[in-house]
């Protein structure tokens, strides 16, 4: 399948090295493009090579949860008080297991652990993960995710983690990206030189290059948010929706981020999760869920705000700190900007 990258014009040397990479396996892919790793390309191979080997194992699981009793839930609930389903705990330990395995990485943050995990001291890296997101579509068969953020540490390898190897801003993130499990299986990276995405072939197992340099539309038609909540929204949101409305954009709401998110980058479109009355600091968590989108957001040309900061440039405080969530398509959050959102 020949795509053409510029209308019918001549393609750019450029444009036609990327569509002739189309289909390059995702190992093969990081290789070439080791340059693009401010660290040593091989510490990052074996980081993502962790990652997506870890995601095949749970995305194994997902396609057939209902048949190996996989679905509902454990009983306990996360820091966040929501009940952990039995794929929130198991996709946990899969990345955990697949990451202490490889060794990169000293230290874990994850939604589904109260506190960050030591993995290997003399690892170079942290990371912070949401092993499945989109919780409650579990059961219903519809499409969830994996968010990750990946951290160079600050202090030297071998010596003990400190809050500064933690706590890191957005903008401190080396790569970031996410595992979409839907009708097909994607993972979708960025290491800040533009975003690429990768589609599994299950017979081969491995990751193929679908979507090289992947470009959010700087305006789109699409609004995510979940308006059963509107009640309790700022006042500047229910504007900007009404807005939305009056120019008839398309309300989608999948419920689950990675999978509103994904649909927004490629379509075009704005997903907000706002302060509410429940959750006056905003719902979704700052460092494995906002971070890694923001970022891939912004390396595909759009924009990530809490209304007021560029959530890359937000302080962390803490480890499960929450925060207001506009993201999508450059125009759209700039417009809900001047509506004073906050
Ligand atoms: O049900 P609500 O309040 O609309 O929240 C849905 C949002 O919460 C989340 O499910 C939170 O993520 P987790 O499922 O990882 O906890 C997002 O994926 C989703 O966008
Ligand atoms: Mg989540
Ligand atoms: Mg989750």
């Amino acid at each position: 399948m020949q795509r053409s990258f510029n209308n019918g014009n001549a393609p750019s040397i450029e444009s036609s090295r990327i569509a002739h990479s189309i289909g390059t396996a995702l190992d093969r892919f990081i290789k070439n493009n080791q340059d693009q790793f401010a660290y040593a390309s091989g510490e990052l191979s074996q980081l993502l090579r962790d990652i997506a080997l870890a995601s095949k194992v749970v995305n194994r699981e997902v396609n057939k949860a209902g048949l190996i009793d996989l679905m509902g839930a454990v009983g306990s609930q996360n820091l966040a008080g929501d009940d952990q389903q039995k794929l929130d705990v198991l996709a946990n330990i899969r990345f955990t297991r697949a990451l202490a395995k490889g060794g990169e990485v000293c230290a874990l943050i994850s939604e589904e652990s109260d506190t960050y995990v030591d993995l290997n001291n003399e690892g170079k890296y942290v990371i912070a993960i949401d092993p499945l997101d989109g919780s409650s579509n579990i059961d219903v068969n519809v499409s969830i995710g994996t968010i990750f953020s990946i951290y160079r540490r600050k202090s030297p390898a071998g010596t003990p983690i400190q809050p500064t190897d933690i706590l890191q801003k957005g903008s401190d993130q080396v790569a970031a990206g996410y595992v979409l499990y839907g009708s097909s299986t994607m993972l979708v990276y960025t290491t800040g030189h533009g975003v690429n995405g990768f589609t599994y072939e299950p017979t081969l197992g491995e990751y193929f290059l679908s979507h090289p340099q992947l470009k959010m539309p700087e305006d789109g038609k699409i609004y995510s948010i979940n308006e059963g909540l509107a009640n309790s929204f700022p006042a500047a949101v229910q504007e900007y929706i009404k807005y939305c409305k009056d120019c008839q954009y398309t309300a989608r709401y999948i419920g689950s981020l990675v999978a509103d998110f994904h649909r927004n980058m490629l379509k075009g479109g704005i997903y907000i999760y706002p302060a509410t009355a429940k959750s006056p600091q905003g719902k979704l968590r700052l460092m494995y869920e906002c971070n890694a989108l923001a970022f891939v957001a912004e390396q595909a040309g759009g924009r990530a705000t809490n209304g007021k900061d560029r959530i890359l440039d937000i302080e962390v405080k803490e480890l499960h700190q929450r925060t207001a969530f506009y993201v999508g398509s450059k125009n759209m959050v700039e417009k809900a900007e001047s509506l004073g959102i906050h």
